[in-house]
């Protein structure tokens, strides 16, 4: 595997910056889906002392002209009137902005919202001053949010706002979603231009959030073969994910040439989820991450799915020790959370014995599929 140089970068000393502020994490720790899961990355991240060897970026707040850049002022406005207690008519309206079940109306919502889309637009701005070329920031990844409504645990959508505003710097970006759950809002926003590529590798099956994102989902007009879908089913492990994804991208990257990478990398797909889904360990997402690093190009990485919160950590630790070059001691650190790691207290996770429904047949179709479309990449 590949591990990144640590040298000085000319602007500054570190070469990774990781975005974190109090305020980020308690607003995280609020959402619904993932209580105190943003806690709990943090807090196992500084107890392996990997906080020293990075840069501590705190975010400034979005504003609302930042937001308006994706999402509607509609939306936005609706998200604002939350905030206010007294209007009870909320309700009624809450669900045409997709507020509701899986993204339930709170008061601090709107506070929410301009915290994590100012994480990323600050992860963004790093990549373009030159102040770093490795942004971590495990706070974002909300790649559901469409622009005049929230959707699948996602209020707003702070990947495409990190995308739009790295446009203004560099011509070609590359955004890959290695989330169980394709990455349909990034897709959606994105899918007429050829000056974003999305490649999105996620379960693709009947009946299974979002249900887009089949193979011969390519993008449309100009970007047309600008999006790439790389579907799956349920089981699939390491050994197939990993030449599968790295060979795709190595194709796209040979044919797009990207200035800069965005990399979603949700946790859901690792064994032990509650989605129950995918059978991966973190080494498969690590594994792809140092392709992308490999390519030496300004690299922002995000959080996302994940809800089995320990594994989450783990796994995004494990990642974080991994872009630094260091080797993470297998024993979890004393730490506030610690017992949440029991009973084995290791940082490894155990792949798990669920059957595999991906048969080789189907993955050397799924990949013919997928090269016959990047080749049409020009
Ligand atoms: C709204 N849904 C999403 C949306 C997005 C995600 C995601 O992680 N996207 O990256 C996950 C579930 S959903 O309908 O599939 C579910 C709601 C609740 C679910 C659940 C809850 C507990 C255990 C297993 N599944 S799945
Ligand atoms: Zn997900």
């Amino acid at each position: 595997a590949v591990v990144p140089d640590t040298r000085e970068t000319t602007a500054g000393k570190f070469t990774v910056c990781y975005i974190y502020s109090p305020d980020l994490i308690e607003r995280c720790d609020e959402l619904h889906k993932i209580p105190m899961r943003a806690s709990m990355v943090h807090s196992l991240i500084e107890a392996y002392g990997l906080l020293r060897h990075m840069q501590v970026i705190s975010p400034t707040k979005a504003t609302l002209e930042d937001m308006k850049q994706f999402h509607s002022e509609d939306y936005l406005n609706f998200l604002g009137k939350i905030a206010d207690e007294d209007d009870d008519n909320v309700d009624e309206e809450a669900h045409q902005y997709g507020l509701g079940y899986d993204c339930p109306v709170y008061k601090g919502v709107y506070n929410l919202a301009c915290l994590v889309s100012g994480a990323t637009l600050k992860a963004a701005d790093l990549l373009i001053s030159l102040q770093a070329r490795i942004i971590i920031n495990w706070f974002g990844g909300w790649h559901h949010a469409k622009r005049d409504s929230a959707a699948g645990f996602c209020y707003v959508n702070d990947i495409v706002m990190g995308i739009q505003r790295l446009r203004q710097r560099f011509d070609r970006v590359l955004y890959v979603d290695l989330d169980l759950h394709h990455g349909d809002g990034v897709e959606d926003a994105f899918c007429t231009t050829n000056k974003v590529l999305t490649v999105s590798v996620h379960k693709h099956s009947p009946g299974f959030f979002p249900g887009t994102g089949s193979v011969t989902d390519v993008g449309v007009g100009k970007g047309k073969y600008y999006s790439v879908n790389i579907p799956l089913h349920d089981g699939i492990k390491d050994e197939q994910f990993v030449p599968l994804v790295c060979r795709i991208l190595a194709h796209v990257k040979d044919r797009y040439k990207p200035e800069v990478v965005v990399c979603q990398c949700g946790a859901d797909g690792i064994a032990g989820d509650p989605m129950e889904s995918f059978n991966l360990t973190p080494v498969a997402l690590m594994k792809c991450i140092y392709l992308l690093l490999s390519w030496n190009l300004p690299i922002m990485l995000l959080g996302g799915g994940g809800y089995h919160h320990a594994n989450t950590a783990r796994c995004w630790a494990y990642i974080t020790g991994g872009v630094l070059g260091r080797k993470l001691a297998c024993e979890i650190p004393d730490h506030k959370f610690l017992m949440e790691y029991g009973p084995d207290y290791e940082l490894q996770i155990e792949v798990g014995n669920m059957k595999n429904h991906n048969s080789i047949e189907f993955l050397k179709r799924v990949y013919k599929q997928v090269t016959e479309n990047i080749s049409h990449i020009v």
